[in-house]
C-alpha cells in the first residue's frame, strides 16, 4: 500500500504545494455561483483551466466540488436553497448531474477526463467502506483521471450526513494520503474577524493553536455557502492535525495557490500521519455512547496515552455493544473518542472498580474499558 512505501515529510510551506505529487483542491458553493445564482461557467473553466495544467505537469488532483445544490436552483426554478430535507435532495440530484456534466466538458477541452464520486458518512464511518472508497480513488488518480467528489446529498439524511465539504475535503486528503489541502472559497483567506468588518486584517500563517487566539470567525458568509468559516478550521485542524497542510484562499487565486505563491493562509502541518482507523475514530465514527471519567482517567488517556480502566468511569450513557465507537467525557468536556470492549448492559455494575475487585467479582481476565490502541484524541472542536 502506499502508506508503506511513502513516507514523505510534510511540504515545509506554500512552495511545496506546486511540486507536491498530490493534492487535493475544495472549492465552495459560492465560488461556482453567479450574482443571479446559477452556475458561473467563467469562474469553474478557469478552476479547470488551472487544475488540469497541474495535471499535465504530472501532478495528481482530486477535486472536492460543492454546488449540487446550488446548481440545481434554477433549473428547479426555486426561490433560493431548499430548506427541507427531501427539496435538498431532490435539487441536489438536478444539481449534480449538471454539475458534474459542466466539469466533464470542461476538462474534456483540455484532453483530461474526470470521474465523479459520491460520498455518504457511511464511506467513512464504516472501515469496509473506507477501503472501497480508497481503492476506487486510488484507480482512478493511476488511470490519469481527476476524481470530482462531493457529498451524495441526495441519499444523506440528517441525521447521517457530513453536512459540509469541508470535512470531508479533508477526510478526503486522508484517504488518498494528499501532500496539501488547498481549500477555495469566496475570501482570499483567514481574517483576524470577519472579513466585511473594516480594519480586520489577513492571517498569513498559521503554525500553532496558539496563531487563532482572539480570531473571530462566524458561518456561512454568502446565501448558498454552507459551514462559513469556522468549518474551514474544523477542516485544517484534521488535515494539519494528520501531517496534510492546508492553503486557504479564493477560488480567484488558485492558480497562484497551486503554484505555491505567497497567497491566502497557510496552515503548517502540526501532527503526524495517522492511521486511517485514528482518523475514522476521532472524525467520523458514529458515537454509540458516553463514558463519564474522573479527572484522574481523563489525565491517563489524553496526557499519558494509557488504556481506559474501569476503575476511572463515573457514569455510562447510550446503548452499546463492544467494539462500538464511545466519547470519553472529562470534567472539562469530550478528551477522547474509543473504541469499547464492554457493552452498555455489562458496564454499569463494573464502574469504579479496580481489576482486582473486577476479578473477584467472577470477570477472570478483566480488559480494559477501551484499550489505549483504540482511544483517538479529540481536539476541542468550535461550535458554528
Ligand atoms: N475570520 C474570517 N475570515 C475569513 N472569512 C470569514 C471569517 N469569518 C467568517 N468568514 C466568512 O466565511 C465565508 C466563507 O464560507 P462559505 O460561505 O461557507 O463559503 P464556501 O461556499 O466557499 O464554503 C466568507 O465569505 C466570510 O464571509
Ligand atoms: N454537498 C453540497 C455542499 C455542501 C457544502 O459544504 O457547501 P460549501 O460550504 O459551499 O462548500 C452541495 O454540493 O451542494
Amino acid at each position: 500500500m502506499r502508506e508503506d512505501v511513502r513516507v514523505n515529510l510534510p511540504l515545509a510551506n506554500r512552495a511545496g504545494v506546486a511540486r507536491a505529487p498530490r493534492i487535493v483542491v475544495k472549492v465552495g458553493s459560492s465560488s461556482l455561483t453567479a450574482a443571479d445564482g446559477s452556475l458561473d461557467l467563467p469562474s469553474l473553466r478557469h478552476l479547470v483551466a488551472v487544475i488540469a495544467a497541474r495535471r499535465a505537469a504530472g501532478q495528481q488532483v482530486v477535486l472536492v466540488s460543492s454546488g449540487a445544490i446550488a446548481a440545481g436552483i434554477s433549473p428547479l426554478g426555486l426561490p433560493g436553497k431548499p430548506k427541507d430535507l427531501a427539496t435538498a435532495q431532490a435539487t441536489a440530484s438536478v444539481g449534480q448531474g449538471l454539475l458534474v456534466a459542466r466539469y466533464t466538458e470542461a476538462f474534456g477541452r483540455h484532453g483530461q477526463t474526470v470521474g465523479q464520486v459520491l460520498l455518504t458518512a457511511e464511506d467513512l464511518i464504516r472501515r469496509q467502506n473506507y477501503a472501497n472508497a480508497q481503492r476506487a480513488l486510488e484507480r482512478l488518480l493511476a488511470l490519469g483521471v481527476v476524481p470530482v467528489v462531493n457529498e451524495n446529498d441526495t441519499v444523506a439524511t440528517d441525521e447521517i450526513r457530513f453536512g459540509d465539504n469541508d470535512r470531508l475535503a479533508a477526510l478526503v486528503s486522508h484517504l488518498v494520503r494528499a501532500d496539501a489541502l488547498v481549500l477555495l472559497t469566496d475570501v482570499d483567506g483567514l481574517y483576524d474577524g470577519p472579513p466585511t468588518r473594516p480594519g480586520t486584517r489577513l492571517i498569513r500563517t498559521v503554525t500553532t493553536g496558539a496563531d487563532l487566539a482572539g480570531v473571530e470567525v462566524t458561518g456561512r458568509g454568502s446565501d448558498i455557502g454552507t459551514g462559513g468559516m469556522v468549518t474551514k478550521l474544523d477542516a485544517a485542524s484534521i488535515a494539519t492535525g494528520s501531517g496534510i497542510p492546508v492553503v486557504l484562499t479564493s477560488a480567484a487565486n488558485v492558480e497562484p495557490a497551486l503554484a505555491g505563491e505567497e497567497v491566502g493562509t497557510w496552515f503548517a502541518a502540526t501532527g503526524r500521519r495517522k492511521s486511517a482507523r485514528r482518523l475514522w475514530l476521532a472524525h467520523a465514527a458514529q458515537v454509540r455512547g458516553r463514558l463519564h471519567l474522573d479527572a484522574g482517567a481523563a489525565r491517563a488517556v489524553t496526557d499519558g496515552k494509557r488504556s481506559l480502566l474501569a476503575a476511572g468511569i463515573t457514569g455510562v450513557d447510550g446503548d452499546f455493544e463492544p467494539g462500538d465507537a464511545v466519547e470519553l467525557v472529562g470534567p472539562d468536556g469530550v478528551v477522547a473518542r474509543g473504541l469499547v470492549a464492554y457493552g452498555s448492559q455489562e458496564l454499569p455494575a463494573m464502574l469504579g472498580k479496580s481489576s482486582a475487585q473486577l476479578r473477584e467479582n467472577g470477570d477472570t481476565l478483566p480488559r480494559a474499558v477501551v484499550h489505549r490502541d483504540d482511544l483517538a484524541q479529540v481536539r476541542p472542536r468550535r461550535r458554528r
